[in-house]
């Protein structure tokens, strides 16, 4: 947050929100350029202990002050918290966090066309999420700049042209650590049955996952070319690729990535309807 002193509002203080939160306040944000809308009294109580700010238990005028508002609830309960909120923000710009909601019905519900849809990823919590960004027509190059100014703060991110491709990269990004936690427990279950302690199999798995995706972001090889490099002819990791290959397991994954995208559109089609 450099070259101005932005006040940012969140409607909702879970996880999503305190990840963004984390890395405003770790860039030198102060609390009070926050202002954050969180009911539920206990997530209110953990955002005054772990940030200092005191959310307010329901949307009033001092929303007023914020030239960016971010909303980071779930999306069932998007059109409810809107109603309240939009009399004091018309004037805002609006990011939106939430799964599906499409950017016509966040226009319609906040009243103004100045909005941008995201789709962050759970490791934002470390600083090291990636997230994909949309912008309206009606979105200006200064506020391009202001939601990268605070997205930045949570890890990589990058602007798709189509809206439609916020699907492609919640089914890729969005969703994907679960996938990688799921490897992670395949690896580890497998370790285990092979006599080493759970502990010893988590750190190896983890371990691996992490170098791996170092050198391949370190790399100008494909993942192909990295994957061929461990891959001695007759050797240990040939008989596994072997054995994923003939179960079919790239083109499961492929599937599974197919059926998150399908999700994502059926709850725009859902929500839109609010
Ligand atoms: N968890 C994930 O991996 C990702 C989540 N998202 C999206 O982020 C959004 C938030 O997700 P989480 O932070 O995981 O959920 P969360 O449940 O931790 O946070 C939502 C917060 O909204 C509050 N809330 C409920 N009603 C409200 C109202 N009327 N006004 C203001 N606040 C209200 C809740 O008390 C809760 O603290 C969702 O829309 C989700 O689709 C996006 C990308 C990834
Ligand atoms: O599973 C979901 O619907 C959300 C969107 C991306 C990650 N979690």
């Amino acid at each position: 947050m450099s070259h101005s002193t932005p006040h940012i509002a969140f409607i909702g203080g879970g996880n999503m929100a305190s990840a963004i939160i984390g890395g405003l306040i770790r860039q030198g944000m102060k609390p009070e350029q926050i202002t954050v809308v969180e009911p539920f009294a206990e997530t209110a109580a953990k955002l005054l202990k772990d940030f200092g700010i005191s959310a307010l238990p329901a949307a009033g005028p001092a929303l007023a002050q914020a030239n960016l508002v971010i909303w980071a609830v779930k999306p069932q309960v998007f059109s409810e918290a809107a109603a309240p909120v939009m009399p004091h923000t018309r004037g805002a710009l609006h990011l939106s966090v939430m799964a599906g909601i499409r950017t016509d019905s966040i226009c319609r519900s906040v009243g103004t066309d100045r909005v941008v849809r995201c789709m962050p990823n759970t490791p934002a919590l470390v600083g090291q999420g990636i997230t994909g960004l949309f912008a309206c027509p009606s979105v200006t190059t200064a506020d391009k700049v202001l939601v990268e100014q605070v997205i930045r703060t949570t890890g990589q991110y990058l602007w798709v042209q189509q809206e439609s491709h916020l699907d492609a990269v919640t089914a890729l990004s969005g969703s994907g650590p679960a996938y990688v936690f799921y490897f992670l427990e395949a690896m580890t279950q497998a370790g285990v049955g092979m006599g080493l302690s759970a502990e010893q199999a988590y750190q190896l798995a983890v371990a691996t996952f992490s170098g791996a995706s170092s050198l391949a972001a370190a790399s100008t090889e494909s993942p192909e070319v990295l994957r061929q490099r461990v891959t001695s002819k007759g050797g240990t990791t040939y008989a596994a690729i072997t054995s994923l290959d003939d179960s079919g397991v790239k083109a499961s994954f492929v599937k599974a990535m197919q059926a998150a995208e399908v999700r994502a559109r059926e709850l725009g089609d859902e929500f839109g309807k609010a």
